[in-house]
C-alpha cells in the first residue's frame, strides 16, 4: 500500500515515518511519503490561506495549492503501464473533516484493502469547498471524523488513521492474532487482560483464566465483553435503537 500525506506541518508525521515504516517498508508492504503543500505555492511567501467569501472568523485554505498538490500524486508514475484511469488504481483520497463520515474499526478495515491513499490535513477553519469536488474527478473522496469534537488540522486525525489501517495490513505489525479479538473487531468492547503476579496487591486473576479450562475461559471472557459493552457502551449492542 502507497500512503501520501500532504500537510502545512510534515514534521508532525516524523513519528510515524520512524516506527511504521521501520519494518513495513524494508517489507516492501508500506510506501508512506510525507509532502508540504507549500511546495505547490508560486509566491515568495508560500501562501496557502486566504479570507473566507461571506465573511466569518478566521481563514480558508486556498484550493489552488491542493489542485496542484493533488493532480501530482494522484498521478501513479509506477503505474504508467496500466493504461487510462481504471477504478482500480485511483487513489482514495481522505480529508478529515468535523464534517465528515465518523472513523470506526470497519473504517479502517475498508481503507486497509485499497492500493493508495493519499491524506489531505486541512488547517486554518478548513479547504476551500471545490477542492473535494476538483478532487472527485481524481479518486474516490473520503471526508472522515475522527469524533464530535473540533480539532486545529487534520493532523491528529490522519496521524490516528494511519495507525489504524496501518496494523490492519498483513506484515506490517506485531502478531494478526492479535488483531482479532480486539474492541469493536466483533462489534462489541475487549474483555479484560492480566499477566503476572497471580495477586497483586491482595487482587486476584479472575480464578477462570488459571483454570487452563479453553472453554471455560472462552466463555467468560465473551461474557465479559458482553458486559461491558451494555454498562459502557449500550449503542455498539445490536437491538440498541439509539
Ligand atoms: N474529528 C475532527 C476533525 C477535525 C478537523 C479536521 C480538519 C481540519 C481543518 C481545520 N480544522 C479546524 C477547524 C476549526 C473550526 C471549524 C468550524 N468552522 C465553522 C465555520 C467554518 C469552519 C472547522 C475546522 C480541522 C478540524 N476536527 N475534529
Amino acid at each position: 500500500m502507497r500512503i501520501d500525506v500532504l500537510s502545512i506541518f510534515p514534521s508532525y508525521f516524523d513519528g510515524l515515518t520512524l516506527s511504521l515504516l521501520g519494518k513495513a517498508r524494508s517489507a516492501g508492504i508500506l510506501d508512506l511519503t510525507v509532502r508540504d503543500l507549500r511546495d505547490w505555492t508560486s509566491d515568495r511567501h508560500r501562501t496557502v490561506d486566504d479570507t473566507p467569501y461571506g465573511g466569518g472568523a478566521g481563514m480558508v485554505m486556498k484550493p489552488e495549492p491542493w489542485a496542484l498538490a493533488l493532480d501530482e500524486l494522484a498521478a501513479r508514475p509506477d503505474d504508467a503501464a496500466h493504461a487510462g484511469d481504471a477504478e482500480q488504481n485511483r487513489p482514495t483520497i481522505i480529508f478529515p473533516s468535523p464534517a465528515g463520515e465518523v472513523f470506526t474499526q470497519a473504517t479502517a478495515r475498508d481503507l486497509s484493502s485499497r492500493e493508495h491513499l493519499i491524506f489531505g490535513c486541512g488547517r486554518y477553519e478548513g479547504i476551500d469547498e471545490r477542492v473535494f469536488e476538483y478532487a472527485a474527478a481524481l479518486g474516490e473522496v473520503r471526508l472522515i471524523s475522527l469524533g464530535d469534537y473540533v480539532l486545529n488540522g487534520g493532523e491528529v486525525a490522519t496521524m490516528a488513521m494511519i495507525e489504524a489501517i496501518g496494523r490492519l495490513i498483513p506484515g506490517v505489525v506485531g502478531n494478526p492474532e492479535s488483531l482479532v479479538e480486539e474492541s469493536h473487531e466483533d462489534g462489541l468492547l475487549e474483555y479484560p487482560s492480566y499477566t503476572k503476579p497471580s495477586t497483586w496487591r491482595e487482587r486476584p486473576v479472575p480464578e477462570v483464566l488459571l483454570s487452563g479450562n479453553h472453554a471455560a475461559i472462552a466463555a467468560w471472557r465473551r461474557d465479559q465483553q458482553i458486559e461491558r459493552t451494555r454498562t459502557r457502551r449500550p449503542d455498539l449492542l445490536p437491538g440498541d435503537d439509539s
